[in-house]
């Protein structure tokens, strides 16, 4: 074994589900060499309403020269994941244990739910959804804070066989009207405002104007149901910042749109856009209805969400998880990777706007019966130390994080960690992209007291759960590697003719063989489906991301392969905010590249060429900025925009991006660029760098 390799806590390792290496191995052959039965005896330990047959347990094609591509997993069998995640429960015995904790922006807010309590929640807003005329099938968009709502919205929808699909809070109007109109939700469910830090947010307003863009694409919300939040908040009671629009990011909204004011306290009111017939509030309709809904029974195979991924031609693309093999994965993956055991407190940052927050704040957490945190917040409000001190608060055991909030909390040094007791902690979690050693041994050392397992987790919204991640107590670590496979996961790379590649190298990551979470299509749009994932190399899906195996076997993800970009923790696509950036009248053409960034990991470099005639100044570049961040979200902030009079095209057209990225980073060694059709080109670019770029 190399150096630099940091053996599990040997006290974590005795009491981890996963003790050794060679334990591990042993399971992951079985999950390879016997995947019926190591999947049936997770799967045994649910409620199937009608069972699966052993003798039929899985089958797929990757092949598309072979077929369509297809998984499935326990075809037949009938089940319903609300009545795993809940009934089964609290029927046994767990009815008080409580199934979050509920931490709000202000300290001052918080709050907690029981497994008894929230099935009752959930089942009355099941009887909501079905008033509204919700079916089996139905889709129904979901765009909001981190409060219970969301988790009950999420579970309602799984109770009564609808398919949720939820839309990231920080996303733009233009960008959920999108997914909205793909998806013809027939319902929204939404908040009225959401304070983030000292920023007030008025989710309402944006939903208005994204349902008025949806019936531009041609699609109509029926329904839109506003859970009243800002009534119940500390800050909102005791304040006067954020209200009457004060302070707040107000959207402007057309004059004729009718207003409701709500009453905060005896001086303050705060106005949420209202239309009578459409919009309802959640707290009146959950008084009207049953606290009791019999669980639908679904297929296997049945959709049980889909949610939205940024696609490298621009478009979103809706990947589409099933009921029963995700629900086994979310499951295992949750119990094994935060070596889960009854008692522990865990704590996912993630918002459940992302796969992370589906698969590991919802589904996984619940199915196993476990209690967590959800957090409203920031790791910045009301201070630096707010991640530390609700460590300290709940006592929490497993943290799951992304490497960009550690970097982000890194800068602030080891005093804001020193206030708080954070002891508790057996497990770090890491999510979002690979995790870079300096800021691994900040949190190896700093958080965990190097007593604490990092789980360094590789996986994708199309994965469903975790696929590459070392074990705690179990996995000795390497920082910035994701190590091995989990269970019933064989990564393969390929080089760039698609041979396999033994032992030692890097190249393409790929799979031959589906795991129960991996997605099952593009809602929609299957052509779109093969011709993304398994058209580049047949009998394989391909992660779009590149990986280098070393000479321990240990897996380091290298990052994307396609023109995509992960900023925060955000992945989005150079191909959408260059669309965005072209729409603008004044702009010709537009080229963006990723860039290194401390914090952030990478950020948005463009480079925009204006229309003939056009001059480049810094109210062209700020407007552009508010566009991108208007039309798909302020976390999508390009950091730079560069003036362009030209872009390095080959004599074919093509654009020679790499040389960009040489600009970005003002590095002359640009390599051969005797292809290009204006070679002149790149000193113009170099010339033109911003200067604080
Ligand atoms: C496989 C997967 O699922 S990947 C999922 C894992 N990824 C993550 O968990 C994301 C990790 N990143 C984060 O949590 C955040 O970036 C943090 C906490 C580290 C930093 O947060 P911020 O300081 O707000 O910076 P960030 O770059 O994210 O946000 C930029 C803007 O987006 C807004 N924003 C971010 N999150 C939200 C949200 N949940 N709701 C509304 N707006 C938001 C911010 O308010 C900010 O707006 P501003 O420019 O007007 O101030």
């Amino acid at each position: 074994m190399s150096k630099n390799v940091y053996l599990p806590y040997a006290a974590t390792s005795e009491k981890a589900h996963i003790k050794s290496m060679v334990q591990y191995r042993k399971m992951h052959n079985k999950s390879l060499e016997s995947t019926e039965q190591f999947w049936s005896e997770i799967a045994s330990q649910f409620h199937w309403e009608t069972p699966y047959d052993i003798n039929n347990f899985y089958s797929y094609n990757f092949d598309v020269t072979k077929g369509p591509v297809q998984v499935k997993w326990m075809e037949g069998a009938t089940t319903n994941v609300c009545y795993n995640l809940l009934d089964k429960n609290v029927r046994n015995g767990m009815g008080d244990k409580v199934a979050f904790y509920w931490e709000g922006n202000d300290p001052e807010d918080y709050s907690k739910i029981t497994y008894k309590k929230l099935l009752e929640e959930v089942c009355r807003f099941s009887n909501v959804l079905k008033s509204k005329g919700v079916v089996k099938g139905d889709r129904v968009a979901i765009y909001m804070p981190m409060v219970f709502e969301i988790v009950i919205a999420m579970l309602s929808c799984a109770r009564i066989g609808a398919v949720h699909s939820i839309v990231f809070a920080g996303f733009s109007s233009d960008s959920l009207a999108e997914r909205m109109a793909d998806c013809k939700c027939k319902v929204l469910v939404t908040a009225d405002s959401v304070y983030r830090g000292d920023k007030l947010l008025n989710i309402k307003s944006l939903c208005d104007i994204a349902m008025d863009k949806a019936k531009n694409f041609g699609h109509e919300v029926s329904t839109c149901i506003v859970v009243r939040h800002l009534p119940r908040l500390y800050r909102s009671m005791n304040t006067s910042n954020g209200t009457n629009g004060s302070n707040s990011d107000i959207i402007d909204l057309h004059s004729d749109v009718p207003i409701l004011n709500i009453t905060l306290n005896d001086n303050l009111t705060f106005s949420v856009p209202w239309t009578d017939g459409r919009d309802y509030w959640w707290h009146d309709e959950m008084d009207d209805v049953e606290p009791s809904c019999y669980p639908v029974w679904v297929s296997a195979e049945d959709p049980l969400f889909m949610l939205y991924t940024s696609g490298s031609t621009g478009k979103p693309k809706g990947v589409l998880h099933t009921t029963g093999g995700y629900l086994l994965y979310a499951a295992t993956t949750f119990k094994y990777v935060f070596d889960y055991h009854p008692g522990d407190i865990y704590w996912c940052t993630a918002d459940i706007g992302w796969i992370t927050g589906h698969s590991y704040v919802v589904y996984g957490p619940l199915a196993n019966g476990a209690t967590s945190v959800i957090f409203e917040g920031t790791p910045f409000y009301p201070d630096n130390g707010r991640y530390w001190s609700v460590i300290e608060k709940y006592k929490v055991t497993q943290f799951y994080t992304a490497p960009t909030a550690i970097r982000a909390l890194m800068k602030f040094g080891e005093e804001p960690v020193k206030k708080h007791n954070v002891d508790s902690l057996k497990v770090l979690g890491s999510v979002g992209e690979p995790i870079n050693p300096e800021a691994w041994l900040w949190y190896y050392q700093n958080i965990g007291k190097e007593r604490c397992s990092i789980a360094d987790t590789f996986w994708q919204t199309e994965t469903g759960g975790h696929v590459i991640t070392p074990l705690p107590g179990c996995t000795p670590m390497k920082p910035g590697s994701a190590s091995f496979p989990f269970f019933g996961v064989k990564p393969i790379l390929l080089d760039e003719s698609g041979k396999e590649i033994e032992g030692v190298g890097e190249g393409y990551l790929v799979f031959n063989k589906p795991w129960p979470g991996i997605m099952r299509t593009l809602f929609g749009n299957h052509e779109r489906f093969q011709s993304v994932y398994f058209s580049k190399f047949p009998g394989y899906y391909c992660t779009g991301d590149g990986a280098r195996r070393d000479e321990d076997g240990y897996f380091w993800v290298t990052g994307r392969v396609d023109d995509m970009l992960n900023v925060s923790g955000h992945l989005m696509s150079t191909a959408e905010v260059e669309s965005v950036l072209t729409e603008h009248p004044d702009v010709s053409e537009a080229a963006v590249v990723s860039r290194p960034h401390p914090i952030k990991g990478e950020c948005l470099y463009c480079f925009v060429t204006p229309n003939h005639g056009v001059t480049f100044t810094p109210k062209l570049s700020s407007e552009l900025v508010k566009k991108v961040r208007e039309s798909i979200g302020p976390f999508a902030m390009p950091d730079v925009i560069q003036h362009a009079p030209g872009l390095p095209k080959t004599r074919s057209g093509k654009i020679m991006r790499r040389v960009l990225r040489k600009v970005a980073v003002n590095d002359r060694e640009v390599g051969d660029i005797s292809t290009l059709a204006d070679e002149h080109i790149v000193e113009e670019l170099f010339k033109n760098r911003p200067e604080k770029s």
